[in-house]
Formats: structure tokens, C-alpha cells, sequence
């Protein structure tokens, strides 16, 4: 009786103890897949420093004419020494740019929506072809699906020679008007002192600012004492001397895209929100390939996620390469790693498009800074183009200012002169800072983008 007793009470213990056994397993199995997270962070890491050196590759060119970096053996072995994305914000402090406003097309997106990155890809030293593909699946998820079917089809680019005159008509007719009215009030020879007012009133509407009308004024009543002016078309030829002089003719506008030999030429666009950098971008991306160039655009707009899709269009269109990075990360890293891949793809130049920053904000302006630096470690910066809007009159001028202390912009392209611009801003431009108008944007079109020469551009006016 005890013996029996005895057994039943083991073999309850022994199923008591086999239950807390598998609890314990099991609870443990929670554990672990609730303790997940450090992975996720590592996967983190490992998605961003990939993002940037590898671009969605459109363009067959760009794949099919891949040059193995220079001096540099193709042994799958070798670690990546390539720069693997020099982070310069990895101390996790708020750094400059934390400031920027929220981007003017940023989609409201909640938290479920936010996607965790996939395992990191291994960053390939040797084969650049493949990653790229596996690419876009880890990049901007709720990105244009665009993204999953490439456009490949390249489009014919009309021959850039002459565009400006092809293209006058489309200057704004606010122009036309400085235009007449000035020749209206200089065609009737000797000028009273309220002619001369209207003259320089049409001026300074015209955003030519103070200290250039004054100057053109003066030029204009030495000249007129000197010559006889009688009729409109005496008047047009003084006229255009004068302010194709005051437009100095004689800085070089050449825009330096051509390569070094060794290395592509890298050029920067600049300038605040929505003057027009990402379809300049593009449409020079188009000039240079249709003669005959190959092109990197690099998407260094990394604030606002649509730029980096529109930049990648215009790559699509004309066949260029492109490198983007992932939405909020370093736009220094991202510019680095375009240039990185220019030279390892031995690529003619390297555009690298940069977020719309505000002239007042200084954080956004040290970062702008910062991109310049960073990109110097690699390749010089051969151009810095400044975008101003010419529809914004006299602020244009504030923004260069600002601009070219920070970066040492190296030309200015005025944009929307086909709108309600009265493009005096480039008169003050160039005499205030001594940079050339180097390009000039004429429309949305893609081939909208003509060179400045200040003939063609005071004939159109007058
Ligand atoms: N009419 C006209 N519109 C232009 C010209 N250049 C650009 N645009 C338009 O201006 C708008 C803004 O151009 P974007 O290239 O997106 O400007 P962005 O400077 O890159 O903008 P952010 O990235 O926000 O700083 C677009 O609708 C362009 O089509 C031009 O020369 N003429």
C-alpha cells in the first residue's frame, strides 16, 4: 500500500517536473524572439552604408561600358577598400540640417508603415552589376513603383548648338516690355530729367538694382551727349552696347564638365527650394550626353524623397547613372559615394543635385558646406552652380551672397525666365559677385536649358 503510495506520488513530481521543464523552454523561446531587436539595429547600419555606393542603374550604357577601377586588380577576395561610405554623422548626435523645415511634398506616414531593412547586402568590391538590383527592394519602400521597372527607353536629345536662339522667343514678355519702354523714351533723342527717371524707374523694376541702373544710367547720358540719337533704331544700338557691356561679356562662362583624364569633373547644384536644381540637373545630364558624354547624377537630396525620384527620371531618360541614398540619410555621404562611383565607372562627370535649403538657416548651410568638404576628400569640386529662381527679384541676390560665402559658388543658372522673370537679377549678380550667369532655364521642357551669352540675351530683350 505504501509502496504504491510512493510510486504515484514520483510519478506526479516526475509530470510536475517535466510541465516546468517545458514552460521553461518555452518562455525561454519567447525570450528569444522578443530580444530580435539587435539584429534589426544591426541591419540598420549595414542598409545605409550599402545605400549609397550602389545606384538603380538604368541606363544600358552604364552597365554594358563598366571600367574595373583604376589600378585595382578584380579579385573577388579582396576587402572593399573602396570608401565604404565615409559616415560623418556616426556619433548619433542631431547635427546640422536637423532644423530644415518638413519637405513641401513629404507624405504623412505612420508608424506601421515605416519598413524595417531587410538583412544587409554584402557591399561587392568587384561586381557592381548585380547589388544594383537587389537594390531598389531595401530603397524608399513607399517609393514610385518605378523603381520595380526601370524606364530604359532613351530619348533623342536635339543638338545643343543655337538653342538660345531657337529658345528666344520663350523669354518672358515682361521682358519685351523693359525693352520697349526703353527704347520708346531714348528714341526721341535729347531726354528731359523726368526721361531720364522713367528710364531708371524701367531699370529698377527690371531687378537690374540700384548700383547697376546708376551705372547704366550714366553710361547711357555720356554716350547720348557724345553721339546723335534720333531714331529707335540709333537708340537700339546704343542701347545694347550699354547693357551687354554692363553684362560683362568678358568672364568665362564655361562650365566645367569636361574630365580630368584620370577622374571625372564633379560639379555641385545649389540653391534654396524649388528654383529649379533637380531639372537642371537633368536637363544638363541631357546636353552633356548628347554630346557625346557619360554621366552620374548623384541625388544628394536626401530631405525630400520625391527629388531623388525625379533626378532618377531624367537619368532613366538620357541613360546616365545614378546614385541615391536612402530618405534622411547624410547628404555628404550620399555626394561621396556619386563620386566614388564616378571614378570607379569611369564616367565623364559627376552632377550631384543637393536638398532646397533656405539661405537664413545657418544648420542647413554649415551642411551644404559639409557636402563640399566631404566630397573634396575624394575628387576637387571643378563647378559650383548656384540655381536662382530669376521670378524672385532682389532676394536672388541675398541667396548668392549667402551661397557663395559658403560654398564659393563658381556660376549662377537663372531659371523661369520664360515666366513672369524680369531677369535684371543677372546684371546684379554678376557685378555684385563677379560670377557668371553661366546657363539659363527657359521651361519645364527637358531641353528648356540654354546656355547665357549676353547678346543673345540683350537682343531678346530689346
Ligand atoms: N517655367 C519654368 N519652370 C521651371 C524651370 N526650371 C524648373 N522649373 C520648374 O520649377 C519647379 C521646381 O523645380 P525642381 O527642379 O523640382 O526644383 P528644386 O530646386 O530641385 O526643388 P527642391 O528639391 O524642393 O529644392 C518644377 O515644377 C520645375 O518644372 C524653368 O526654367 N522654367
Amino acid at each position: 500500500m505504501t509502496t504504491e503510495l510512493w510510486i504515484v506520488v514520483a510519478a506526479i513530481a516526475a509530470i510536475i517536473l517535466v510541465a516546468l521543464v517545458a514552460g521553461a523552454v518555452l518562455y525561454r523561446r519567447r525570450q528569444i524572439s522578443l530580444t530580435k531587436p539587435p539584429e534589426v539595429e544591426k541591419d540598420k547600419s549595414g542598409g545605409y552604408q550599402a545605400k549609397g555606393s550602389f545606384s538603380f542603374t538604368t541606363g544600358p550604357s552604364g552597365s554594358t561600358a563598366l571600367k574595373p577601377p583604376p589600378g585595382k586588380p578584380s579579385g573577388p577576395a579582396a576587402p572593399p577598400e573602396p570608401p565604404i561610405i565615409e559616415r560623418t554623422d556616426t556619433e548619433g548626435q542631431p547635427h546640422v540640417g536637423d532644423d530644415a523645415a518638413i519637405p513641401r511634398d513629404a507624405p504623412k506616414r505612420l508608424i506601421r508603415d515605416v519598413e524595417i531593412p531587410e538583412a544587409p547586402t554584402p557591399r561587392p568590391a568587384t561586381e557592381p552589376a548585380e547589388p544594383a538590383e537587389a537594390e531598389p527592394a531595401e530603397e524608399a519602400p513607399e517609393a514610385a513603383p518605378s523603381e520595380q521597372a526601370p524606364v530604359t527607353e532613351i530619348e533623342e536629345i536635339e543638338p545643343t548648338e543655337g538653342r538660345l536662339d531657337r529658345l528666344r522667343g520663350r523669354l518672358s514678355r515682361s521682358q519685351n516690355a523693359v525693352g520697349k519702354s526703353l527704347l520708346g523714351l531714348l528714341g526721341g533723342g535729347d531726354l528731359d530729367e523726368d526721361s531720364w527717371e522713367e528710364v531708371e524707374d524701367t531699370l529698377l523694376i527690371a531687378d537690374l538694382g540700384s548700383a547697376t541702373t546708376t551705372k547704366i544710367v550714366d553710361r547711357l547720358r555720356e554716350e547720348m551727349a557724345s553721339r546723335t540719337i534720333r531714331t529707335e533704331a540709333e537708340a537700339r544700338g546704343l542701347l545694347k552696347e550699354v547693357l551687354v557691356d554692363a553684362l560683362r561679356p568678358e568672364l568665362d562662362r564655361s562650365i566645367r564638365v569636361l574630365p580630368h583624364g584620370d577622374r571625372p569633373s564633379v560639379t555641385l547644384v545649389v540653391g534654396v527650394n524649388g528654383t529649379g536644381k533637380t531639372t537642371t540637373t537633368g536637363k544638363l545630364a541631357r546636353v552633356l550626353v548628347a554630346d557625346g558624354r557619360r554621366v552620374l547624377l548623384g541625388a544628394a537630396d536626401t530631405f525630400r524623397a520625391a527629388a531623388a525620384d525625379q533626378l532618377q527620371t531624367w537619368a532613366e531618360r538620357v541613360g546616365a547613372e545614378v546614385v541615391r541614398g536612402r530618405e534622411g540619410a547624410d547628404p555628404a555621404s550620399v555626394a561621396f559615394d556619386a563620386v566614388s562611383r564616378g571614378i570607379e565607372l569611369g564616367v565623364d562627370s559627376v552632377l550631384i543635385d543637393t536638398a532646397g535649403r533656405l539661405h537664413t538657416k545657418t544648420g542647413l548651410m554649415d551642411e551644404l558646406g559639409k557636402v563640399k568638404r566631404v566630397v573634396e576628400k575624394k575628387a576637387p569640386v571643378d563647378e559650383v552652380l548656384l540655381v536662382l529662381d530669376a521670378t524672385i527679384g532682389q532676394n536672388g541676390l541675398t541667396q548668392a551672397r549667402v551661397f557663395a560665402d559658403v560654398v564659393d559658388i563658381t556660376g549662377v543658372v537663372l531659371t523661369k525666365l520664360d515666366g513672369t522673370a524680369k531677369g535684371g537679377i543677372v546684371f546684379q549678380v554678376q557685378h555684385e559677385l563677379g560670377v557668371p550667369v553661366k546657363l539659363v532655364g527657359l521651361g519645364e521642357g527637358a531641353d528648356h536649358l540654354a546656355p547665357f551669352e549676353p547678346n543673345a540675351f540683350v537682343d531678346a530683350l530689346l
